[in-house]
């Protein structure tokens, strides 16, 4: 395909400065400036004596009152700037006589005196000299604090300008414990508020201030290529199919056949440019293939001819109707003998799925991957039906898109494929996608060509983002690198939160799961891919291995090679560590090793699964099970010399072997059970001795025979146990 084409000169007036300033956003945790305040009834506007003198911005000042000269004498003290400085106005040291009050103290001394002590340390108006300030009520809009989800004690105690002690003991009284740092949320903060006659606001963080919807305008609305995957049973040529459309040959050479790597090519045909999705084949895959179906305008749907419809077939199908996209059915693989479209048409059209040549709408068409019949054709139609689809988009805006595909790469760091859905990508862009962000620093298309700027239904290449984004995520360009990171770490932190919340519940359920199943085993993994889309394929599949008996964790799932950090992950939750496709860094086998911590490598999902289902039976008991031998009854006992104690013993049923294990049984109780050690046949040692012959038996350990023992012996088989 030919690069992505320039994008067209941006518009006069920049999309970009349509976006709200970020400045509008009033958030709890800005910085705020703790002034300890004790707010009026609201029904008593009274006087108070003139507050000291200026404070800077932010300063934070106590005020202390000294007793007994309240009212007009009453003294004010700026503890933050000298706790020894004498009071102004009487000239008695105030440390000799000034005491902290209470918030609620002050209130009722306040009373008391008919005056107030200042709402804000704000520089008051110089008045007349004695004369009294009159005391405004704060305003009821200032009385509203905005909680995002949560907030400390300590920031809603000095956003109220009540002690925390206050709100730690409210919050008591309610049956809650708390401390001055701990988060309470937007409800009991509410609570809290209420109590000191404030309002909680909820303020979600909002996204729509960084990443606002931006009408569509009709008039910049252009064509734009259809998106289109490719999707099928394993196996049926999706990776062929593509190819050819490519004319280039790169299925050859895959591990186990399978496509491992989601990207995403454009393709320039005589129809105009078309853009495919690649979508691995492995039933692991299918969330990526989820998302693939999502993005995507078209589906061509690869049904071997020789094979039919396979299980992978419908699961497709039913995720291309489910996300209303458009299928198509290329019947691959018409070049072989064995080749009956027909065949496949009947048994689509159990699946609602008719041919346009039986009356229906959906269009069929015999392909070889291999001999590149059809595709000219293929090509054709799913031009003709994106044409049907009228795929538009407005270029003239911030870009929007989805991460196809992302890994991180040494020398490049995290790269993401991504599909531009919306606007025009450029280099420079400040960009979000989840919680990663960045700017733009170099875009690659599918040819490894730098390109400036690309189009919507274009995929590219970027480089620039502070982490490897997940597949499937949406991206957006903001206003700079600075709304971009905000959003993140908002992202993040959410993220983080949520996740404390699992991990505290997971843990409760694990406790509950335990009592239930006495104690299932588990088996701990962790998972290193060199591409998202692996890495999430194979924790996938080998979460699907878990069974009643033996659970598998994922404790880590990630991008790159084997790091130091990953093994002393392994080495504390006990896991091994699953490579797939990458290896480890160096000198990290040996650090492996010290720690104890195994490494397996893997570049078939297959065999990785295989490998983690034997571990997970290698974490059974195994099943031990008796088989019975023979019995031998003891006749006569023998104490030779540098043998021991021998047992003069006929055999009664089956046979006795040597190394066997066996019972000494006497009056039905079992007086000893150990190893047979000897078995002697006349002078001879024997390694077994059958029913109805007389024999020499030994037993390790045991020297106590008597006359009429029985001897029992009987093999132990080790049975593997079953995961189910
Ligand atoms: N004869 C013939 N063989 C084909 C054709 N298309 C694909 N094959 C073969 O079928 C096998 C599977 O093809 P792939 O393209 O790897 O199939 P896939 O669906 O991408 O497989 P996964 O990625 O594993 O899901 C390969 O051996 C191909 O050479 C075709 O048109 N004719």
């Amino acid at each position: 395909m030919a690069a992505a084409p320039q994008a067209p000169a941006r518009p006069a007036i920049d999309p970009r400065t349509l976006r709200p300033t970020s400045t509008q956003a009033v958030v709890i945790s800005r910085p705020t400036v703790p002034v300890r305040r004790v707010t009026p009834p609201s029904s008593s506007r009274q006087s108070f004596p003139a507050a000291p003198g200026p404070r800077a911005l932010g300063e934070v000042r106590e005020l202390k009152v000294v007793p007994g000269m309240l009212g007009r004498e009453r003294e004010f003290i700026d503890v933050s700037k000298d706790k020894n400085k004498r009071g102004r106005g009487t000239g008695r040291p105030a440390d000799e006589a000034a005491k902290s009050l209470t918030g609620k103290e002050l209130l009722a001394a306040a009373i008391n005196d008919r005056s107030y002590i200042p709402i804000r340390g704000k520089k008051k108006r110089a008045t007349k000299k004695g004369a009294k300030t009159q005391i405004t009520e704060k305003a009821e809009h200032k009385k509203i604090i905005r909680v995002e989800e949560s907030i400390s004690v300590s920031n809603l105690s000095q956003l109220m300008g009540v002690k925390a002690s206050d709100l730690i003991r409210k919050l008591m009284q309610a049956g809650k414990m708390a401390t001055i740092n701990q988060l309470i949320d937007a409800d009991t903060a509410a609570f809290l508020a209420s109590e000191f006659g404030y309002t909680v606001e909820k303020k979600g963080f909002e996204v729509e201030e960084y990443i606002p919807e931006v009408e569509e305008d009709e008039a910049k609305l252009v064509t734009r290529p259809p998106v289109v995957t490719v999707m099928g049973h394993v196996d049926h040529g999706k990776t062929s199919l593509l190819d050819a459309i490519r004319q280039a040959d790169v299925a050859a050479g895959e591990a186990g056949g399978i496509t491992q790597h989601i990207g995403a090519y454009s393709v320039q045909t005589s129809k105009g440019p078309i853009t495919f999705l690649d979508t691995p084949g492995h039933e692991a895959f299918t969330a990526m293939r989820q998302r693939g179906a999502q993005v995507t305008d078209l589906v061509v749907l690869v049904v071997a001819a020789d094979d039919g419809v396979m299980p992978q077939t419908i699961e497709s199908i039913k995720q291309a109707k489910a996300a209303k996209v458009t299928i198509l059915v290329a019947i691959n693989k018409i070049d072989k003998p064995g080749a009956t479209p027909e065949r496949v048409m009947q048994q689509l059209n159990e699946y609602e799925l008719v041919p346009e040549q039986w009356g229906g709408t959906t269009i069929m068409l015999p392909v070889s991957a291999r001999t590149k019949q059809g595709i000219p054709e293929l090509l054709e139609y799913i031009a003709l039906q994106a044409e049907v689809l009228e795929l538009k988009a407005n270029p003239e805006k911030l870009a929007k898109g989805v991460v196809i595909e992302a890994k991180l790469e040494k020398g490049r760091g995290p790269v993401a494929t991504v599909l531009v859905q919306e606007g025009t990508l450029r280099t420079g862009d400040a960009l979000v996608t989840g919680a990663e962000y960045g700017r733009v620093r170099a875009m690659m298309n599918e040819r490894g060509e730098q390109v400036k700027a690309v189009s919507p239904g274009y995929p590219v290449e970027v480089l620039g983002l502070s982490g490897v984004p997940t597949a499937g995520d949406e991206f957006d360009v903001v206003e700079d690198e600075k709304a971009a990171k905000e959003v993140a770490e908002h992202r993040a932190e959410k993220a983080r939160q949520k996740e404390l919340g699992s991990v505290k519940k997971a843990t409760l359920e694990d406790l509950f799961a335990k009592a239930k199943t006495g104690g299932q085993k588990e088996l701990n993994v962790v998972v290193k891919a060199d591409v998202q889309g692996s890495a999430e394929a194979v924790s996938t599949a080998l979460q699907r291995l878990a069974t009643k008996k033996v659970g598998v964790k994922v404790l880590t799932s990630g991008v790159g090679v084997i790091t130091e950090s990953d093994v002393l992950t392994a080495a504390a939750g006990k896991a091994i560590i699953v490579g797939f496709n990458t290896k480890p860094e160096t000198k990290v086998d040996q650090i492996a090793s010290q720690q104890g911590v195994t490494i397996k490598l893997f570049s078939i999902i297959y065999e990785a699964v295989d490998a983690v289902r034997e571990d997970m039976v290698g974490l059974l008991e195994p099943i031990i099970k008796e088989k019975p031998l023979g019995k031998a009854e003891v006749r006569q006992v023998f104490n030779i010399t540098r043998v021991g104690v021998i047992a003069g013993s006929a055999v009664t049923e089956g046979v006795i072997r040597r190394n066997a294990m066996c019972r000494v049984v006497r009056d039905r109780k079992v007086v000893h059970t150990g190893k047979i050690g000897s078995l002697k046949r006349l002078k001879d040692d024997v390694r077994e001795v059958a029913q109805g012959l007389e024999c020499g038996i030994g037993v390790d350990g045991f020297e106590a025979f008597k006359p009429g023992d029985v001897v029992e012996a009987y093999e132990q088989e080790s049975i593997r146990p079953s995961l189910d």
